[in-house]
Protein backbone atom coordinates (compact mmCIF):
# COMPACT_ATOMS: atom_id res chain seq x y z
CA UNK A 1 0.00 0.00 0.00
CA UNK A 2 1.05 3.50 -1.38
CA UNK A 3 1.71 5.63 1.94
CA UNK A 4 -0.60 8.16 -0.05
CA UNK A 5 -3.66 5.96 0.76
CA UNK A 6 -4.13 6.98 4.53
CA UNK A 7 -5.39 9.78 5.67
CA UNK A 8 -1.99 9.92 7.65
CA UNK A 9 0.20 9.66 4.99
CA UNK A 10 3.08 8.01 6.53
CA UNK A 11 5.45 5.01 6.85
CA UNK A 12 7.89 3.31 9.43
CA UNK A 13 10.82 1.37 7.57
CA UNK A 14 12.44 -0.34 9.87
CA UNK A 15 16.32 -1.49 9.40
CA UNK A 16 16.52 1.33 6.94
CA UNK A 17 19.92 2.59 7.57
CA UNK A 18 22.99 0.05 8.38
CA UNK A 19 24.48 -0.14 12.15
CA UNK A 20 27.97 0.94 10.59
CA UNK A 21 26.47 4.21 8.49
CA UNK A 22 24.88 4.85 11.76
CA UNK A 23 28.18 4.67 13.63
CA UNK A 24 30.00 6.41 10.97
CA UNK A 25 27.17 9.37 11.13
CA UNK A 26 27.42 9.75 14.84
CA UNK A 27 31.29 10.14 14.51
CA UNK A 28 31.10 13.02 12.11
CA UNK A 29 28.25 14.75 14.56
CA UNK A 30 30.22 14.13 17.65
CA UNK A 31 33.58 15.42 16.03
CA UNK A 32 32.06 18.29 13.63
CA UNK A 33 28.35 19.34 15.32
CA UNK A 34 27.56 22.95 16.83
CA UNK A 35 25.19 24.00 19.26
CA UNK A 36 21.80 23.74 17.79
CA UNK A 37 18.59 26.34 16.99
CA UNK A 38 16.82 25.10 20.60
CA UNK A 39 18.04 24.23 23.82
CA UNK A 40 20.04 21.14 24.51
CA UNK A 41 20.10 20.45 20.89
CA UNK A 42 23.04 19.81 18.63
CA UNK A 43 23.29 19.89 14.79
CA UNK A 44 25.89 19.46 12.04
CA UNK A 45 24.44 20.43 8.55
CA UNK A 46 26.25 20.06 5.61
CA UNK A 47 26.56 23.42 4.80
CA UNK A 48 28.62 23.85 7.69
CA UNK A 49 30.84 21.00 6.80
CA UNK A 50 31.46 22.92 3.80
CA UNK A 51 32.48 26.02 5.20
CA UNK A 52 34.46 24.43 8.23
CA UNK A 53 36.47 22.54 5.40
CA UNK A 54 35.06 19.17 6.08
CA UNK A 55 33.40 19.12 2.75
CA UNK A 56 34.85 15.63 2.27
CA UNK A 57 32.42 14.37 5.28
CA UNK A 58 29.42 15.04 3.39
CA UNK A 59 30.47 11.93 0.84
CA UNK A 60 29.22 9.19 3.88
CA UNK A 61 25.23 11.02 3.36
CA UNK A 62 25.16 10.72 0.04
CA UNK A 63 24.05 7.30 -0.48
CA UNK A 64 21.30 7.02 2.02
CA UNK A 65 20.67 10.79 0.81
CA UNK A 66 19.95 9.51 -2.45
CA UNK A 67 17.66 6.05 -1.17
CA UNK A 68 15.48 8.36 1.08
CA UNK A 69 14.67 10.46 -1.66
CA UNK A 70 13.80 7.82 -4.25
CA UNK A 71 11.73 5.99 -1.31
CA UNK A 72 10.37 8.80 -0.38
CA UNK A 73 9.02 9.47 -3.85
CA UNK A 74 7.73 5.90 -4.70
CA UNK A 75 6.09 5.85 -1.43
CA UNK A 76 4.35 9.04 -2.24
CA UNK A 77 3.51 8.61 -5.43
CA UNK A 78 6.16 11.91 -7.00
CA UNK A 79 8.68 10.39 -8.68
CA UNK A 80 11.78 13.10 -9.95
CA UNK A 81 9.45 15.80 -8.38
CA UNK A 82 11.84 16.25 -5.16
CA UNK A 83 14.37 18.31 -4.13
CA UNK A 84 16.10 17.44 -0.92
CA UNK A 85 15.25 21.20 1.30
CA UNK A 86 17.55 20.14 4.58
CA UNK A 87 19.95 17.21 5.44
CA UNK A 88 21.05 17.30 9.17
CA UNK A 89 22.58 15.49 11.77
CA UNK A 90 20.53 16.24 14.93
CA UNK A 91 20.78 15.82 18.56
CA UNK A 92 18.92 16.06 21.42
CA UNK A 93 20.55 15.94 25.00
CA UNK A 94 18.76 15.64 28.17
CA UNK A 95 15.93 18.80 28.38
CA UNK A 96 15.05 18.91 24.66
CA UNK A 97 11.45 18.65 23.51
CA UNK A 98 9.09 19.70 21.03
CA UNK A 99 5.24 20.01 21.52
CA UNK A 100 2.62 19.09 18.88
CA UNK A 101 3.57 20.47 15.34
CA UNK A 102 3.94 20.06 11.86
CA UNK A 103 7.10 20.59 9.39
CA UNK A 104 5.65 23.09 7.60
CA UNK A 105 3.67 25.17 9.90
CA UNK A 106 6.08 28.45 9.89
CA UNK A 107 5.54 30.98 6.88
CA UNK A 108 9.49 29.92 6.07
CA UNK A 109 9.06 26.14 6.32
CA UNK A 110 6.22 26.13 4.12
CA UNK A 111 8.03 24.97 1.03
CA UNK A 112 8.35 21.38 3.26
CA UNK A 113 6.71 18.52 1.55
CA UNK A 114 7.87 15.32 3.24
CA UNK A 115 10.08 14.39 6.24
CA UNK A 116 12.24 11.42 6.70
CA UNK A 117 13.77 11.08 10.66
CA UNK A 118 16.21 8.51 10.52
CA UNK A 119 17.36 7.20 13.92
CA UNK A 120 21.00 6.47 14.10
CA UNK A 121 20.62 5.39 18.50
CA UNK A 122 18.49 3.44 20.15
CA UNK A 123 15.73 4.72 23.08
CA UNK A 124 16.97 2.97 26.55
CA UNK A 125 20.33 2.00 25.30
CA UNK A 126 21.89 5.38 24.52
CA UNK A 127 19.10 7.76 25.94
CA UNK A 128 15.90 8.17 27.53
CA UNK A 129 12.65 9.82 27.23
CA UNK A 130 12.51 11.11 23.48
CA UNK A 131 9.68 9.15 22.59
CA UNK A 132 8.11 10.01 19.07
CA UNK A 133 3.77 10.24 18.90
CA UNK A 134 1.58 11.42 16.13
CA UNK A 135 -1.43 13.05 17.55
CA UNK A 136 -3.77 11.10 15.07
CA UNK A 137 -3.54 7.48 13.12
CA UNK A 138 -1.31 4.59 13.33
CA UNK A 139 1.57 3.70 14.61
CA UNK A 140 0.89 6.69 17.26
CA UNK A 141 4.21 6.10 19.29
CA UNK A 142 7.71 5.78 18.22
CA UNK A 143 10.51 4.52 20.30
CA UNK A 144 13.76 5.23 18.62
CA UNK A 145 16.06 2.29 17.23
CA UNK A 146 19.34 2.80 15.15
CA UNK A 147 18.41 2.23 11.66
CA UNK A 148 14.53 3.01 11.63
CA UNK A 149 13.27 5.73 9.70
CA UNK A 150 9.85 7.55 9.89
CA UNK A 151 8.84 9.16 6.84
CA UNK A 152 5.68 11.12 6.53
CA UNK A 153 4.18 14.43 5.08
CA UNK A 154 5.27 18.02 6.47
CA UNK A 155 1.40 19.05 6.66
CA UNK A 156 -1.27 18.98 9.50
CA UNK A 157 -1.99 15.25 8.24
CA UNK A 158 1.33 14.49 10.42
CA UNK A 159 1.18 16.40 13.72
CA UNK A 160 3.70 14.80 16.02
CA UNK A 161 5.67 15.41 19.24
CA UNK A 162 9.01 14.61 20.84
CA UNK A 163 9.37 13.64 24.58
CA UNK A 164 12.06 15.13 26.77
CA UNK A 165 14.91 13.36 26.46
CA UNK A 166 15.67 12.47 30.54
CA UNK A 167 19.56 11.64 29.56
CA UNK A 168 21.63 10.54 27.07
CA UNK A 169 22.33 12.06 23.58
CA UNK A 170 19.59 11.14 20.92
CA UNK A 171 20.94 11.41 17.55
CA UNK A 172 18.98 11.69 14.23
CA UNK A 173 19.77 12.24 10.55
CA UNK A 174 16.96 14.37 9.22
CA UNK A 175 15.79 15.01 5.73
CA UNK A 176 12.89 17.35 4.64
CA UNK A 177 12.15 17.67 0.73
CA UNK A 178 10.48 19.84 -1.13
CA UNK A 179 9.18 20.25 -4.89
CA UNK A 180 10.17 23.81 -4.87
CA UNK A 181 13.23 24.01 -6.67
CA UNK A 182 14.35 27.38 -5.02
CA UNK A 183 14.93 25.37 -1.89
CA UNK A 184 16.65 22.86 -3.39
CA UNK A 185 20.08 21.83 -1.01
CA UNK A 186 22.03 21.03 -3.34
CA UNK A 187 22.47 24.09 -5.44
CA UNK A 188 23.38 25.87 -2.25
CA UNK A 189 26.09 23.21 -1.55
CA UNK A 190 27.49 23.43 -4.90
CA UNK A 191 27.45 26.77 -4.84
CA UNK A 192 29.72 26.55 -2.09
CA UNK A 193 31.98 23.89 -3.50
CA UNK A 194 32.77 25.42 -6.34
CA UNK A 195 34.02 28.70 -4.52
CA UNK A 196 36.28 25.91 -2.45
CA UNK A 197 37.67 24.60 -5.64
CA UNK A 198 38.45 27.98 -7.14
CA UNK A 199 40.87 28.03 -3.70
CA UNK A 200 44.24 26.42 -4.64
CA UNK A 201 44.91 23.11 -3.09
CA UNK A 202 48.34 23.71 -2.11
CA UNK A 203 48.15 23.07 1.42
CA UNK A 204 49.93 19.48 1.78
CA UNK A 205 46.75 18.10 3.97
CA UNK A 206 43.83 19.78 2.66
CA UNK A 207 41.36 17.67 4.45
CA UNK A 208 42.59 19.25 7.80
CA UNK A 209 39.11 21.08 9.71
CA UNK A 210 38.85 24.74 10.10
CA UNK A 211 36.84 25.48 13.19
CA UNK A 212 33.91 27.86 12.98
CA UNK A 213 33.57 30.69 15.05
CA UNK A 214 33.65 29.92 18.57
CA UNK A 215 30.18 31.45 19.81
CA UNK A 216 28.85 28.20 17.23
CA UNK A 217 30.50 25.99 20.01
CA UNK A 218 29.25 27.32 23.15
CA UNK A 219 25.79 26.20 25.20
CA UNK A 220 24.51 29.59 27.27
CA UNK A 221 22.56 28.51 30.17
CA UNK A 222 21.50 30.80 33.04
CA UNK A 223 25.01 31.99 34.37
CA UNK A 224 27.13 28.97 33.13
CA UNK A 225 28.05 27.20 29.70
CA UNK A 226 30.11 25.00 28.14
CA UNK A 227 31.94 24.69 24.82
CA UNK A 228 30.61 21.74 23.07
CA UNK A 229 34.20 20.62 21.62
CA UNK A 230 35.97 20.83 25.40
CA UNK A 231 33.16 18.49 26.93
CA UNK A 232 33.41 16.09 24.06
CA UNK A 233 36.94 15.00 24.45
CA UNK A 234 36.38 15.77 28.37
CA UNK A 235 33.71 13.00 28.33
CA UNK A 236 36.24 10.43 26.54
CA UNK A 237 38.77 11.71 29.21
CA UNK A 238 41.17 13.83 27.39
CA UNK A 239 41.71 17.92 27.71
CA UNK A 240 43.14 20.17 25.12
CA UNK A 241 46.53 22.02 26.74
CA UNK A 242 48.29 24.58 24.91
CA UNK A 243 51.07 24.74 22.88
CA UNK A 244 53.97 26.28 23.64
CA UNK A 245 54.43 30.08 23.25
CA UNK A 246 50.75 30.46 23.24
CA UNK A 247 49.21 32.83 25.78
CA UNK A 248 47.09 30.93 29.19
CA UNK A 249 44.28 32.73 31.00
CA UNK A 250 47.08 33.36 33.54
CA UNK A 251 49.32 35.74 31.52
CA UNK A 252 47.86 37.24 28.93
CA UNK A 253 44.46 38.84 27.91
CA UNK A 254 43.52 37.11 24.58
CA UNK A 255 40.02 35.26 24.93
CA UNK A 256 40.46 31.59 25.96
CA UNK A 257 38.24 30.26 23.61
CA UNK A 258 40.61 31.76 20.40
CA UNK A 259 42.77 29.26 21.94
CA UNK A 260 40.70 26.38 20.67
CA UNK A 261 41.50 27.78 17.13
CA UNK A 262 45.11 27.77 17.16
CA UNK A 263 47.78 24.63 17.68
CA UNK A 264 47.17 22.81 21.00
CA UNK A 265 47.88 19.07 22.36
CA UNK A 266 45.95 16.62 24.08
CA UNK A 267 46.22 15.77 27.66
CA UNK A 268 44.97 12.70 29.98
CA UNK A 269 45.04 12.18 33.72
CA UNK A 270 49.12 14.12 34.88
CA UNK A 271 50.42 13.15 31.05
CA UNK A 272 50.18 14.90 27.55
CA UNK A 273 50.86 13.30 24.32
CA UNK A 274 54.05 15.16 22.48
CA UNK A 275 51.79 15.35 19.11
CA UNK A 276 51.01 19.11 18.36
CA UNK A 277 47.14 19.63 16.60
CA UNK A 278 46.19 22.14 14.43
CA UNK A 279 43.12 23.52 16.39
CA UNK A 280 40.80 21.96 18.50
CA UNK A 281 38.77 20.40 15.76
CA UNK A 282 41.71 18.06 14.48
CA UNK A 283 42.32 16.43 18.06
CA UNK A 284 38.21 16.39 18.56
CA UNK A 285 38.36 14.56 15.17
CA UNK A 286 41.04 12.44 16.00
CA UNK A 287 39.95 11.36 19.61
CA UNK A 288 36.34 10.58 18.04
CA UNK A 289 37.74 8.40 15.29
CA UNK A 290 39.51 6.29 18.12
CA UNK A 291 36.15 6.02 19.69
CA UNK A 292 34.56 5.09 16.96
CA UNK A 293 37.18 2.17 15.66
CA UNK A 294 38.37 1.64 19.28
CA UNK A 295 37.81 -2.22 18.56
CA UNK A 296 39.68 -2.02 15.35
CA UNK A 297 42.98 -0.01 17.12
CA UNK A 298 43.07 -2.51 19.85
CA UNK A 299 43.40 -5.44 17.37
CA UNK A 300 46.01 -3.55 15.71
CA UNK A 301 48.04 -2.47 18.56
CA UNK A 302 47.92 -6.55 19.35
CA UNK A 303 49.03 -7.17 16.04
CA UNK A 304 52.17 -4.85 15.95
CA UNK A 305 53.26 -4.02 19.01
CA UNK A 306 56.54 -5.84 18.95
CA UNK A 307 57.93 -3.59 16.50
CA UNK A 308 56.52 -0.45 17.18
CA UNK A 309 58.48 3.03 19.18
CA UNK A 310 56.73 3.76 22.37
CA UNK A 311 55.03 7.50 21.73
CA UNK A 312 56.28 10.50 23.69
CA UNK A 313 54.47 11.70 26.67
CA UNK A 314 55.29 14.68 28.64
CA UNK A 315 54.34 14.88 32.35
CA UNK A 316 52.00 17.37 32.93
CA UNK A 317 53.69 20.40 34.01
CA UNK A 318 51.25 24.18 35.39
CA UNK A 319 52.02 25.29 31.69
CA UNK A 320 50.35 22.82 29.97
CA UNK A 321 47.04 23.64 31.22
CA UNK A 322 44.81 25.53 28.44
CA UNK A 323 41.99 27.45 31.03
CA UNK A 324 39.29 27.61 28.97
CA UNK A 325 35.79 28.83 31.19
CA UNK A 326 34.22 25.89 30.45
CA UNK A 327 31.70 24.24 32.69
CA UNK A 328 32.90 20.53 32.45
CA UNK A 329 30.39 19.24 34.67
CA UNK A 330 27.53 20.92 32.78
CA UNK A 331 29.04 19.62 29.68
CA UNK A 332 28.79 16.00 30.95
CA UNK A 333 25.57 16.15 32.77
CA UNK A 334 23.54 17.40 29.17
CA UNK A 335 25.99 15.28 26.88
CA UNK A 336 26.83 12.70 29.20
CA UNK A 337 24.47 9.65 29.18
CA UNK A 338 23.86 6.23 29.62
CA UNK A 339 26.19 4.73 27.11
CA UNK A 340 29.14 6.19 28.93
CA UNK A 341 28.47 4.02 31.91
CA UNK A 342 29.37 0.59 28.76
CA UNK A 343 32.86 -0.99 30.59
CA UNK A 344 35.52 1.80 29.15
CA UNK A 345 37.90 0.07 27.24
CA UNK A 346 41.86 0.03 28.28
CA UNK A 347 43.25 3.34 27.33
CA UNK A 348 47.17 3.38 25.63
CA UNK A 349 48.24 6.39 24.11
CA UNK A 350 49.66 4.13 21.12
CA UNK A 351 45.72 3.74 20.43
CA UNK A 352 45.71 7.32 19.78
CA UNK A 353 48.84 7.67 17.75
CA UNK A 354 47.77 4.67 15.59
CA UNK A 355 44.73 6.47 15.47
CA UNK A 356 46.19 9.49 14.37
CA UNK A 357 47.14 7.85 11.26
CA UNK A 358 44.36 6.11 10.48
CA UNK A 359 42.37 9.46 10.55
CA UNK A 360 44.43 10.85 8.01
CA UNK A 361 43.97 7.74 5.50
CA UNK A 362 40.18 8.06 5.87
CA UNK A 363 40.51 11.52 5.99
CA UNK A 364 42.48 12.03 2.80
CA UNK A 365 40.54 9.25 1.39
CA UNK A 366 37.53 10.69 1.47
CA UNK A 367 39.29 14.09 0.59
CA UNK A 368 40.43 12.80 -2.84
CA UNK A 369 37.23 11.58 -3.80
CA UNK A 370 35.49 14.75 -3.13
CA UNK A 371 38.02 16.40 -5.63
CA UNK A 372 37.06 13.83 -8.47
CA UNK A 373 33.14 13.84 -7.32
CA UNK A 374 32.76 18.28 -7.49
CA UNK A 375 33.25 18.67 -11.49
CA UNK A 376 30.62 15.67 -12.10
CA UNK A 377 28.19 17.18 -9.67
CA UNK A 378 28.95 20.84 -10.70
CA UNK A 379 27.54 19.77 -14.41
CA UNK A 380 25.03 17.45 -13.26
CA UNK A 381 23.52 20.22 -10.83
CA UNK A 382 23.19 17.55 -8.21
CA UNK A 383 24.92 15.73 -5.23
CA UNK A 384 24.08 12.36 -6.18
CA UNK A 385 26.70 9.79 -5.28
CA UNK A 386 28.19 8.01 -7.82
CA UNK A 387 31.74 5.61 -7.19
CA UNK A 388 34.53 8.21 -7.67
CA UNK A 389 36.80 5.47 -9.43
CA UNK A 390 34.03 5.17 -12.48
CA UNK A 391 34.88 8.95 -13.08
CA UNK A 392 38.57 8.90 -13.39
O1 LIG B 1 13.52 13.67 16.01
C1 LIG B 1 12.35 13.37 15.82
O2 LIG B 1 11.89 12.25 16.10
C2 LIG B 1 11.42 14.38 15.21
C3 LIG B 1 11.95 15.77 15.31
C4 LIG B 1 10.94 16.79 14.83
O3 LIG B 1 9.79 16.66 14.98
C5 LIG B 1 11.44 18.00 14.14
O4 LIG B 1 12.65 18.25 14.11
O5 LIG B 1 10.59 18.73 13.58
FE1 LIG C 1 8.81 17.76 13.49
Amino acid sequence: MAATASEHPRRLLRGFVSPELCKELEFIHRSCGTVGYRPSVFSTTLPHLAATNCAHLILPFLPLRDRLKDTVEDLFGCEFELFVEFTGLISWCKGACIGWHSDDNKPYLRQRDFAAVCYLNSHEKDFNGGLFHFKDGEPSSIAPTAGDVVVYTADERNVHSVDEVIDGERLTLTLWFTRDSAHDEDAKLINLLSQRLLVEHIEPKPFLPLPASSCMYWLAQEKSGFDVRCARVSILGYDFCPSEGKCSMNDSPCDPLELLDGRLYLGRGDEVLDKEFVNSLHALQVVQFCGWKAAELATEREVHRAGSTRPTVLKRSNNLELLVPCDYKLGEAILGGISRHDPKPSFSWDDLVLGIARWEEYMSELHRKLLILIPYWLSNHTLSFVDATELL
